[in-house]
């Protein structure tokens, strides 16, 4: 992973008429029982009252991590060590862009104290949610809690369901922990079934599934959904209860806006590379991919032609992580 010693990196290409983008960093401070510190945003200022990762705005000509541990110092008294960057988020706000770019506090020493009147908590990580944040942080505590990695399941098709399903068991015990159970082609007979059989298998090793586009058979295995591009358009409300996560596949910033407004927990955008899958379509590529991150607050994973090995490219431009299907999934 990149550190906060690397150079700013431009952000995405700006719209024409688009303000300028405002570079910010933060640290992830974590204490010894692992709790992390936000800090409550002091009257007066923009978006007072919602809590936020410490520190602040780059000054004129400052590295990243020079800004890290001057903010840091300011505002909390301590001197830190950054370590590898979590993510770096592209973020639109109805006046100002920003780039909220995050790193983990490797080391940091000296007493935790609000030097500039703001209030503070240690927060347990599946805690994060709970503290009403600005939206450019909702990728950073779902990069701090949730899989970097999403599994897309690729067709049975001729193969025999056990090995398929043995092919499953390796992908999980690799550490693959997200899981969308996708095979469109599949006779609906066969699929249920494997389906449910899959469900077992990941349940086993503590893997959270959604299913592909059929919210009977996610009810009916007590999963997730996972949602076409197409039937944002034609969902009044979120097809599950709250305690299922539903997500989608979007192309276009409207898709990603609906999957927003319907409470999608996160979205899937691509294809950023070719992919053998459909060799003939335009890639997506990183800038734009970061562009249309930046006009939503949901975790969105990249797809097309990517592995986990590109999951610091990701980070880069405000992804969660990677989704795939033959970049995640073992080989024969
Ligand atoms: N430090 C920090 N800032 C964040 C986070 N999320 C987020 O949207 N921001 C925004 C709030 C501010 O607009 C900007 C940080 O600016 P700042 O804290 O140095 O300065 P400020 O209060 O003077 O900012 P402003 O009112 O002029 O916008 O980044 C976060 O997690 N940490």
């Amino acid at each position: 992973m990149p550190t906060a010693k690397q150079e700013t990196i431009p952000a995405a290409t700006a719209p024409a008429g688009a303000p300028r983008v405002i570079e910010v960093v933060a640290g992830v401070i974590r204490d010894r029982r692992g709790r992390i510190l936000l800090a409550r945003r002091t009257e007066g200022r923009d978006l007072a009252g919602l809590w936020e990762f410490p520190g602040g705005k780059h000054e004129a000509g400052e590295t990243a991590e020079a800004a890290l541990k001057r903010e840091l110092r300011e505002e909390l008294g301590i001197a830190v060590e950054p370590g590898d960057r979590v993510i770096r988020v592209p973020q639109a706000y109805p006046h100002k862009r920003l780039c909220l770019d995050v790193y983990d506090i490797r080391a940091w020493t000296g007493t935790v104290r609000g030097l500039e009147g703001q209030a503070l908590a240690w927060v347990p990580p599946h805690k994060l949610a709970d503290y009403p944040m600005p939206p450019a942080d909702v990728p950073v505590v779902a990069a701090l809690t949730q899989p970097d990695c999403y599994l897309v399941t690729p067709e049975p098709g001729g193969e025999e369901d056990a090995t398929w399903l043995a092919s499953l068991e390796r992908a999980l015990a690799a550490g693959i922990r997200r899981v969308h159970l996708r095979a469109p082609a599949c006779e609906r007979g066969r699929w249920r079934t494997l389906a449910g059989q899959a469900v077992a298998v990941c349940r086993e090793a503590g893997a959270q599934v959604l299913v592909n586009a059929d919210a009977e058979l996610a009810q009916a295995l007590g999963t997730g959904l996972h949602l076409r591009a197409s039937q944002l358009r034609t969902l009044a409300e979120r097809p599950l209860p709250r305690d299922l996560p539903v997500a989608a596949s979007c192309h276009t910033l409207e898709e990603l806006r609906l999957a927003q407004a319907l409470g999608c927990g996160w979205a899937v955008v691509g294809a950023i590379k070719p992919t053998a899958s459909h060799p003939d379509a335009m890639p997506l590529g990183w800038a734009t991919f970061a562009a249309m991150r930046e006009s939503v607050a949901l975790p969105i994973y990249a797809i097309g032609g990517l592995t986990p090995d590109d999951i610091a490219e990701a980070r880069r431009h405000g992804a969660q992580g990677v989704a795939a299907i033959r970049g995640l999934w073992p080989a024969a």
